[in-house]
């Protein structure tokens, strides 16, 4: 049960040295000045009196001078940024914090990222400390910095669309990506990011995606790994392996046949980078004293495996390019990009946006799906059922026959429901500005945002939330049920449901990842008529940028006999 928390703010009265800013410098300059003034100043009377005054002003001194400005001006800062906060709307419920900086804070965040327990950890931080009429949003102040978090649709709706230009991903989350992602279309706001959208959009048209003799090639290897007749297979790795497959040769041309060749330094290093960055995300200000050696060795892998292709499309002419291009056989993303800029560092940041977005994210969700298949064999039974009525035991499945078929979507939509791929995310305000909720007696009024703040917002908290379901009924069963039937008689209401977000950032490749996923099921539960979970329970929930089963996902598929 939630606990009565009150509106006081032990925020409000850390004092951070992050907070140093122009006066306390004036301070120390002129306090420093007096001994050295003395050296050069030889006018007897004038010199004596500065060596006089150098002699009071000891280093004790200067440091409690440059103490108490300092704490004076953190002090007024923060008077001054309370008055406006409420000026705005009010503050969100703290989360109480015992140590300075909030390190209590860090503390925990770094414990529940290192044993699986981030879900765990953010339930219990909105139920103790968030309003217990309305828990979802909360505040706190990580190294002097205050942060938001919220799972209010709501707030989720304000951030997203309804006062799209008051958040974005502001320069702060552009600065500490930038080694990663560079000025890509995640890292960047205003015009840079509309540019790289418009660049980006014509590849995403509906020919493109409906072009699905790419993922065919690589099913059929899938399906060999499988095998059929009782072997146990970690289908997690073959998944992560089969998607990087063809997202490469979608985006470059060429796959790196990691099912073949499953030791890919690549593959190996585009993990260990997201895992680091996505600690640095979760740590926030602190994250500066993150050690980063091993972070850019691994970028670096990254882009040595990048180069050749860049090499390969740059040395094209625009004519060659637009000659591929044009025919639909030889289309890669590579080479549309590379006609619309010959900018080596614009491509090589989209390119590395778009293969963390086109890859793990459908490797999780497909990941999940087939654990929730593998406990799940009356869905199994229905999902081919419908598979067999629709597209028979062997043709493959065309894009119409992928989205007509409804309990297929409903299982998707299920999974993305209770594994939103993408489960915390992070928005600053770009300038003073509100929130609808968190703030008041009821958690329902507005709260204060000066430019600036980082707001952290987590889908997969909203999803998981009793509040937005409608109660349990034969129709609908309890909301942790993997349940793709309650998708028969049950709408979503706006915003509560956003696994590919939503407003004017909404994910591009919605429809190439839903049409890679379907056509993943659908040829597997063609050939596999069975499929029965190995490992011993549920396997935990790690969430790095995206969500995974945090360990091994061991099942057996059953070649169908017919
Ligand atoms: C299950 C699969 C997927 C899920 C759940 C998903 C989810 C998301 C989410 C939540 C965002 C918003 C990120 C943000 O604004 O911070 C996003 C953005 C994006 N996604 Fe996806 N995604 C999926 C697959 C894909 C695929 C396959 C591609 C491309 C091949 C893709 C391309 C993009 C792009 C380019 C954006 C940036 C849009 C923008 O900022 O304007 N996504 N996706």
């Amino acid at each position: 049960m939630p606990t009565q928390v009150g509106l006081r703010h032990d925020t409000d009265t850390c004092l951070c040295p992050s907070e140093i800013k122009l006066p306390s410098l004036v301070v120390a300059l002129v306090s420093l000045s007096f001994p050295m003034l003395s050296l050069f100043w030889k006018d007897p009377p004038v010199a004596k009196m500065l060596e006089s005054l150098s002699q009071d002003v000891s280093f004790f001194n200067i440091s409690a001078f440059l103490g108490a400005s300092y704490l004076v001006y953190a002090l007024f800062t923060r008077l001054n940024d309370s008055r406006r906060i409420r000026a705005l709307g009010g503050y969100a419920p703290p989360i109480r914090s015992w140590l300075p900086w909030g390190l209590d804070l860090v503390y925990r965040t770094l414990n529940a990222v290192w044993y699986n327990q981030a879900y765990e950890m953010w339930h219990t931080i909105f139920y103790t400390y968030g309003n217990p009429n309305n828990p979802y949003t909360v505040e706190s102040r990580l190294g002097g910095m205050r942060m938001i978090f919220t799972a209010d649709p709501e707030n989720i709706k304000a951030i997203l669309a309804a006062q799209f230009h008051d958040f974005g991903k502001g320069e702060r989350f552009n600065r500490e990506w930038h080694d990663f992602l560079g000025d890509s279309i995640f890292t960047t706001d205003g015009d840079a990011w509309y540019q790289g959208r418009q660049m980006l959009r014509p590849l995403f048209l509906k020919d493109r995606i409906s072009d699905l003799e790419l993922h065919e090639k690589h099913v059929q290897i899938l399906m060999e790994h499988l095998g059929g007749d009782g072997q146990t297979v970690d289908i997690m790795d073959l998944l992560f392996r089969f998607t990087l497959d063809c997202a490469t040769e979608f985006l470059f041309g060429r796959s790196v046949d990691s099912q073949e060749n499953p030791s890919v330094e690549f593959a190996d290093a585009f993990a260990k980078v997201q895992h680091a960055q996505s600690v640095m995300a979760k740590i926030g200000p602190v994250n500066r004293f993150y050690p980063r050696r091993e972070f850019r060795r691994n970028i670096k892998t990254m882009e040595e495996f990048v180069q050749p292709f860049l090499e390969q499309a740059l040395s094209l002419s625009p004519e060659e390019l637009e000659k591929r291009t044009k025919n639909e056989e030889g289309f890669t993303f590579l080479h549309a990009l590379a006609g619309y800029t010959r900018d080596a560092r614009v491509l090589r940041d989209q390119l590395t946006a778009l293969l963390l977005a086109g890859r793990d994210t459908t490797a999780c969700t497909l990941s999940w799906l087939f654990y929730e298949l593998s406990i799940h064999p009356k869905v199994v039974q229905k999902l081919r059922r419908e598979i067999l009525d629709v597209v028979g035991p062997h043709s493959k499945p065309t894009y119409e026959h992928l989205k007509s078929m409804k309990y297929l979507q409903n299982t998707l939509n299920e999974t993305m429901r209770l594994y939103p791929a993408v489960p915390f995310n992070v928005r600053t305000a770009l300038k003073d500005t509100t929130l609808p909720h968190g703030g008041g007696p009821d958690g329902n009024s507005p709260v204060g945002v000066l430019k600036g703040t980082p707001i952290g917002y987590t889908t997969l908290m909203m999803q998981h939330s009793p509040d937005i379901y409608p109660p349990i009924s034969s129709g609908f069963p309890p909301i942790h049920t993997f349940a793709p039937e309650r998708w028969e008689s049950w709408i979503p209401r706006p915003w509560t449901f956003i696994p590919f977000n939503g407003g004017p950032r909404i994910c591009l490749g919605q429809q190439f990842a839903r049409t890679e996923m379907a056509y993943t099921v659908v040829r597997l539960l063609q050939r596999f008529d069975k499929v029965e979970c190995r490992g011993d329970g549920h396997p935990g929930v790690k969430m790095d940028i995206l969500m995974q089963p945090a360990k091994e996902n061991y099942v057996t598929f059953w070649a169908a006999k017919s």
